[in-house]
Formats: C-alpha cells, sequence, structure tokens
C-alpha cells in the first residue's frame, strides 16, 4: 500500500472574511484528483476556521496553525487541542518555521505540543527544516534529526503524524529547493525514522515538502519518490492551488 499524496494549504496570517468565502469557493468548483489518491487540508486562521468548514466540500479538511502545548487554562491568547477537537476540527499543523524563530518555539515545546495534541484525537502536520545558514554549514541532517528526535521521544503512534519537510530559505521567498534536494532530505529523513523509530513507520509516514511550492514546480517535485506531498503558503490562497493537488497523479499514474 502506497502512501496517499498529501496537500496541506497553510494561509497563515492571511485573509477577511470575503477574501476567505472567495478562496473556498475557488477551490469547490476545481477539477481535482479523488479524495482516494489526495488528501486536501486547509489551514486558514483560526477566527475562519467555523466558516471554512461550513462552507467547504467534504472532501477537503480543515487544520489548525497551531494549538497550546496542555490543556486549556489560563494562557491567555491560546486556542487549546480540546477546542479544536469541540469544533470538529481534526488537523493542527505544528513547529511551522515562523513560530519557531518568531516566537521561540524550542524542539522540545514542538514535541510536547504534537504529543499532547495527538492524545487528544488531533492528526497533526509536524514542520522541521534548516535555516540557509545551518545548511551553508552543512548542519541540514543534524538540524532536522533533531527536530524530528523531540518528536519521536514523546509519541509511539505515527499514524497521524504527517511530517513537513520546509527549508527555511525556499518559505516565501521564491526560491524552492530543486526536486534532488528536497528528495535528499526526504529519503535521509525516512532513514533516520527507520533506524530510530521502526522500518514500518518509515514506510507508511507520509514527508510533504513546503517552500515556495507552485502550479509551475509541483510535478517535478511530486515525481521525486520520497515527496508524498506539499505544505503550500503563498500559492494556496491562489486558483494554482488546485493544479498543486492534481500533482497527485504523477504519483498515482506512475
Ligand atoms: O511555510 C510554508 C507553508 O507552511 C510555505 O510557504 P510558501 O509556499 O509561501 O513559501
Amino acid at each position: 500500500m502506497g502512501r496517499k499524496f498529501f496537500v496541506g494549504g497553510n494561509w497563515k496570517c492571511n485573509g477577511t472574511g470575503e477574501e476567505v468565502k472567495k478562496i473556498v469557493s475557488t477551490l469547490n468548483d476545481g477539477k481535482v484528483a479523488s479524495s482516494d489518491v489526495v488528501d486536501v487540508v486547509l489551514s486558514p486562521p483560526f477566527v475562519f476556521l467555523p466558516l471554512v468548514k461550513s462552507l467547504l466540500r467534504p472532501d477537503f479538511h480543515v487544520a489548525a496553525q497551531n494549538c497550546w502545548v496542555k490543556k486549556g487554562g489560563a494562557y491567555t491568547g491560546e486556542i487549546s487541542a480540546e477546542m479544536l477537537v469541540n469544533l470538529d476540527v481534526p488537523w493542527v499543523i505544528l513547529g511551522h518555521s515562523e513560530r519557531r524563530a518568531l516566537l521561540n518555539e524550542s524542539n522540545e515545546f514542538v514535541g510536547d505540543k504534537v504529543a499532547y495534541a495527538l492524545s487528544k484525537g488531533l492528526k497533526v502536520i509536524a514542520c522541521v527544516g534548516e535555516t540557509l545558514e545551518q545548511r551553508e554549514a552543512g548542519a541540514t541532517m543534524d538540524v532536522v534529526a533533531s527536530q524530528t528526535k523531540a518528536i519521536a521521544d514523546r509519541i509511539t503512534d505515527w499514524s497521524n503524524v504527517v511530517v513537513a519537510y520546509e527549508p527555511v530559505w525556499a518559505i516565501g521567498t521564491g526560491k524552492v529547493a530543486t526536486p534532488a534536494q528536497a528528495q535528499e532530505v526526504h529519503s535521509e529523513l525516512r532513514k533516520w525514522l527507520q533506524k530510530n523509530v521502526s522500518a514500518e513507520v518509515a514506510e507508511s509516514t507520509r514527508i510533504i515538502y513546503g517552500g515556495s511550492v507552485s502550479g509551475a514546480n509541483c510535478k517535478e517535485l511530486a515525481a521525486q519518490p520520497d515527496v508524498d506531498g506539499f505544505l503550500v503558503g503563498g500559492a494556496s490562497l491562489k486558483p494554482e492551488f488546485v493544479d498543486i493537488i492534481n500533482a497527485a497523479t504523477v504519483k498515482s499514474s506512475a
């Protein structure tokens, strides 16, 4: 059984109610590959989750962009995993590099969040990736392995986890990783999982790529054997997101 293609759209901190309705309507009208071959998950800002859920076609799902590390309570400004479950939001993105960098989320904190969210029944898109400085210093795999280890140390069941490899230097820069660069890290990451978790987890866990993915570059990336889909930022707010979803057909026809 192959790994099902996965395409996430991370809208980040963008959109008005009107814009959200427009994007959803474009996606609802889009002609996309069947949900048998691709999982599509949209991640609007928290405040738009109920609106998007109410309008979105039933074969697409939603994700929150973050959640709190433990049970809710006196944590002003936070949203708990329990609240997402209560609203029937099935997925959450955790450890995005913007939160790691701008809000100082450590590997351990992200690992704790992943474990807590899973324990409450959420499915997790866990993000890892190196900065340009780390890549140039030859530390890419060390960085990605420590980020993944902090998760692996805290969970045993990987069936509800998708790992998103998002090199920081490729995010929002228009400087996409080459298919070979993406394949190299994905394949190393899969080997890491095989050695440090299990062969079964390595084989079944989807590793998706994020960073300047577009309608123009998605097919070549999708053709790489260890690229199991995408986490898309800027282009997920545009009609070309439909083409990125349909990159799944590169795999299904392979
Ligand atoms: O951060 C990303 C998705 O989480 C990628 O963003 P861009 O696609 O805008 O580079």
